[in-house]
This record gives C-alpha cells, sequence and structure tokens, in this order.
C-alpha cells in the first residue's frame, strides 16, 4: 500500500507507544514507525506481550501492527523515510552535574536530535513530544542546523502530550486539547497546520491549540505544576482534617463543587507519584532559579516538599499506631504502582513506604494486580536502596491480597485497584494477627464495615490517625 504520509517516533516508551498507535488507528493512510534502541523494548511491541498495559492499547496494536504501525531499531530508516518526526524520548531529572536534582537530563533529546541531523536527507518536521524545558527547540535547531547537509531544512514543533497512565487510550482519542507550538514565521505556521492536520482526523477543530513555541514548551510544566498543586493542597488539608476531626472527603466535595474549583484532582492521597509530577515541577524550579526568580522558584518546590511530607507523615502514622515498633512484625501492603490502572511503579509512593518499613526491619508482604516481582526488586534494591539480602531476607511478593494479608499485624492500602474496594475483608481479617489494623492511603476501603468486622481503621484525612 501507498502512503500519503509517513511518521516516525523516536522512543517507543509510555508516551511514544501509545500516542503513535493511536495515530495509526485513526489514519489509515500514514505510516507510522516507532524506534528505539532498545531491542528488548521492541521485541516486545512485535509480540503478544507487549511492554506497556494501558486499557485499549494492546486492542490497537494488534489491530495496526504490520499494517500501517511498526516497531523497529532501525532508526535510520525511519528517520530517512518520515514527514514527521516525533520525538519521544525520556527527559529524567539530572542526577550529577549542574543542576543536579532539578534539571531535566536532555542527554537522549540531544542524541536524537543528533541522529535526525546526521540522517536525513530531505525536509523533516521535528516535533518534541517529550517533556522538555522551556527554550529546549532553540538549542534543538542549532545542533540540526549544524549537523545536517546544506540541502536539507528542518521546522521544529512543540506538541506536548497531556496523556494520563491508565487512560491513555481515551486520552488520546478524546483530548481536552492538543497542543502545537510553532516559531511564528510563515514556514514554522505551514508545518504546525501540517501537524494539525493529523490530528484533525479526529480531533474537533476547536481542541486543536495552536500557540508560539515557548508558550507550548512552558504549558506542558505548568499543567503538571498545577495539577500536582492540587493534590499537594488538598493532602495539606487533609492534615489539617486529622488534627481537627473534620473529613477531608467532605472538604474537598464541598470545595469541588465551587465551578471556580472544580472536583478533579482533589482527592487526598498517600502522595502523588509517577514519572512526571515531580520531575517537571523541579524542571520548573531550576528554570526559575536560572532566571535568577527565587521566590517563584521556593512557592513551586513547595508543591514537592508537601508531597514529601504527605508519604513521610503516612509512614510515621503506620510505627506509630502499631505502638511505636514494627520491628519483625508482618505488614502487607495493597498495591505498589503509582496509581491504578498501570503497571508503572516510577515514583510510587509504594516505593518510599517499603523502603521506610524496612529501615524499620518489618518483614513486608507485597501484593499489586500489574506490578511483577521483578521489578519491585528493581526499584526496591537498585542506586541507592535496600541491599539484596535485606530484600530477600524481609520482602515477599504475593499472587493475591488474601496470600499477602496473611499473618500480618496490618494492611495499608498504597495504590487505589478497584478489587480492593470488594476484597472479602471478613477472611482477611480471620488471618491477621490482633489487633488487626488497616490503614487506607487511598480513601476507598468501606470503613464503616471494616470497623464492625473488629478492624482498627486509620484512613488519611479522616480524623482517626493517632
Ligand atoms: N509517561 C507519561 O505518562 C508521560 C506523559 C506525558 C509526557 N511524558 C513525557 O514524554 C517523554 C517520554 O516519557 P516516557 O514515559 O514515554 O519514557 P520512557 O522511558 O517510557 O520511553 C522513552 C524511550 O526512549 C528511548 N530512547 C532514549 N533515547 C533514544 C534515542 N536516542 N533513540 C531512540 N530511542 C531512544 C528509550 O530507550 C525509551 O524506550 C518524557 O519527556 C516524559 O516526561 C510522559
Ligand atoms: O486527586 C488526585 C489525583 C491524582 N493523584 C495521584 O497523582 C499521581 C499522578 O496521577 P495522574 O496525573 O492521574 O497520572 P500521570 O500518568 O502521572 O499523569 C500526569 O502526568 C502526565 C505526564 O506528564 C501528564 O501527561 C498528565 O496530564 C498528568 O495527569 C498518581 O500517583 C495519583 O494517584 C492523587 O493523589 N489525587
Amino acid at each position: 500500500m501507498s502512503f500519503t504520509t509517513k511518521i516516525c517516533c523516536i522512543g517507543a516508551g509510555y508516551v511514544g507507544g501509545p500516542t503513535c498507535a493511536v495515530i495509526a488507528s485513526k489514519c489509515a493512510d500514514i505510516k507510522v514507525t516507532i524506534v528505539d534502541i532498545n531491542q528488548a523494548r521492541i521485541d516486545a511491541w512485535n509480540s503478544k506481550d507487549i511492554p506497556i498495559y494501558e486499557p485499549g492499547l494492546e486492542e490497537i496494536v494488534f489491530a495496526q501492527r504490520g499494517k500501517n504501525l511498526f516497531f523497529s531499531t532501525d532508526v535510520d530508516a525511519a528517520i530517512l523515510e518520515a514527514d514527521l518526526i516525533f520525538v519521544s524520548v525520556n527527559t529524567p531529572t539530572k542526577k550529577t552535574g549542574m543542576g543536579a536534582g532539578f534539571a531535566a537530563d536532555l542527554a537522549y533529546i540531544e542524541a536524537a536530535t543528533r541522529r535526525i541531523a546526521l540522517v536525513a536527507k530531505s525536509h523533516k518536521i521535528v516535533i518534541e513530544k517529550s517533556t522538555v524545558p522551556c527554550r529546549t527547540a532553540e538549542s534543538m535547531r542549532k545542533i540540526l542546523d549544524a549537523n545536517s547537509r546544506a540541502d536539507v531544512n528542518f521546522d521544529i514543533l512543540s506538541n506536548p502530550e497531556f496523556l494520563a497512565e491508565g487512560t491513555a487510550i481515551k486520552d488520546l482519542q478524546n483530548p481536552d486539547r492538543v497542543l502545537i507550538g510553532s516559531m511564528q514565521t510563515e514556514a514554522g505556521l505551514k508545518a504546525q497546520q501540517a501537524l494539525a492536520s493529523v490530528y484533525a482526523r479526529w480531533v474537533p477543530k476547536e481542541r486543536i491549540v495552536t500557540t508560539r513555541l515557548w508558550s507550548s514548551e512552558l504549558t506542558k510544566l505548568a499543567s503538571n505544576a498545577l495539577l500536582a498543586q492540587r493534590i499537594s493542597s488538598i493532602n495539606a488539608l487533609s492534615a489539617i482534617c486529622e488534627a481537627t476531626g473534620a473529613d477531608v472527603d467532605e472538604v474537598s466535595y464541598a470545595c469541588g463543587l465551587d465551578s471556580r474549583i472544580g472536583p478533579k484532582f482533589l482527592k487526598a492521597s498517600v502522595g502523588f507519584g509517577g514519572s512526571c509530577f515531580q520531575k517537571d515541577i523541579l524542571n520548573l524550579v531550576y528554570l526559575s532559579q536560572s532566571l535568577h526568580l527565587p521566590e517563584v522558584a521556593d512557592y513551586w518546590n513547595q508543591v514537592v516538599l508537601m508531597n514529601e511530607y504527605q508519604k513521610r507523615r503516612f509512614a510515621e502514622s503506620v510505627v506509630r499506631t502499631l505502638f511505636n515498633t514494627i520491628t519483625n512484625k508482618n505488614i502487607c501492603i495493597l498495591g505498589f504502582a503509582f496509581k491504578k490502572d498501570t503497571g508503572d511503579t516510577r515514583e510510587s509512593a509504594a516505593i518510599a513506604m517499603v523502603k521506610y518499613f524496612l529501615k524499620e526491619n518489618a518483614n513486608i508482604r507485597i501484593y499489586d494486580p500489574k506490578v511483577p516481582a521483578s521489578q519491585m526488586l528493581y526499584d526496591l534494591t537498585v542506586e541507592d536502596k535496600v541491599d539484596v539480602e535485606q530484600y530477600n531476607k524481609r520482602v515477599t511478593v504475593c499472587d493475591s491480597a488474601y496470600t499477602a494479608a496473611d499473618g500480618v499485624d496490618a494492611v495499608i492500602v498504597l495504590t487505589e485497584w478497584d478489587e480492593f474496594k470488594t476484597l472479602d475483608y471478613k477472611r482477611i481479617y480471620g488471618k491477621m494477627n490482633k489487633p488487626a489494623f488497616i490503614f487506607d492511603g487511598r480513601l476507598i476501603l468501606p470503613t464503616a464495615e471494616l470497623k464492625k468486622i473488629g478492624f482498627q481503621t486509620i484512613t488519611i484525612g479522616k480524623g482517626d490517625v493517632e
């Protein structure tokens, strides 16, 4: 079949995979090739066990793969034939060097950009899909111009991705908005329209927003900062609720009814996780510092500090409640992913919790419906984390909530998986040491029912944390 347009996506991760799979499913006449330097990841995309769990994703990949959707490690071939190139590589927080702990590591963006410059033999529209600091497109332009053939030119667009994990396919098929930033030149605006026309196949025109390049780049950081700020705000209020006897769910509901505030992202929790919020706020903090705006930097940094406080506060309440010691006690952790409906554990609050409990010499039994044991081992033992000996001695990964709760002193819900709402808690209570404590870090449990069974219940923001 001959295709009208060819798209290459560099980076076959949580964003590149789902985003481009949806483009392929909506545009039969466009050939989409997703490339990555990670052979194992590409092999998985080409197998029956795709590397990412996301509701609805598998169906789309299986329907399009081999027709107009391809996964490959041949990065150069995909660049050569593409009209549009999405750069969707990782941009983690820098661990060492200048800006360590705050700035985004742009090494992967630069490597991908240099590859495009070296390989391209015809005009390309290069699209920043990754989340990047404001004005990254300028650096990309300089790299492209300095390293490409004289007869090849590029247009750079910013097209940040707003999907949330667990609802990625729904978000991509029906986005609140698609944002495309470009230079305000004739060529820039033409490139912007070319990309807009791809999205226009399924996204209503009024939801395709076009802006200047720097506005688009900054909007991505701003959106995540504003969303995370709401969670830190409600979590800060949850501490006041516990100290006063107010109920955070009631406060959140009543505040959210004000149409100026709205109900979303006001669910108190054990703290936000995921690969984006903390990273992107720290990125914004670094940007503010670099621009000599210390008050602005401090303001956004407080959102992250509040999140750390919430995790610490919850972990401490567990130890305090269990009579100030959990040494050799058995603790059941329900949920290890950073939110429900994903197997992703990046920055999951569960990692911090389990590390904390292991330092107190507790035995941990973990169950999560989607996170494999190998991932938990990795998350808890790599880098400055727990040593493998301690892990092997203390941590047991279980294949059901019931096995995980067998013989424990406390059950702690850390991810809001639906199945945790309807477990047979009588059965769980029967197998636990007494008093049987249950901690709800997600405000999803049927507390009144649990109390009747005999549990000691402790819920964030409900005035019953001691
Ligand atoms: N995860 C999300 O929900 C989400 C949502 C919106 C935006 N983002 C942003 O999108 C970007 C990608 O995030 P992700 O979660 O998909 O990351 P990821 O780590 O899952 O995937 C990135 C992929 O890029 C590949 N890669 C790195 N350098 C490469 C190169 N030079 N050539 C080819 N492949 C290369 C890696 O091997 C990896 O497979 C980040 O900037 C992130 O902040 C993520
Ligand atoms: O009221 C809430 C809402 C969320 N969370 C937690 O916040 C974290 C992030 O959740 P969510 O935003 O739903 O998932 P992400 O996949 O991290 O998506 C965010 O980060 C992405 C990457 O940049 C953006 O594209 C999305 O728009 C943005 O929502 C998770 O730990 C949630 O449990 C709460 O504690 N309370």
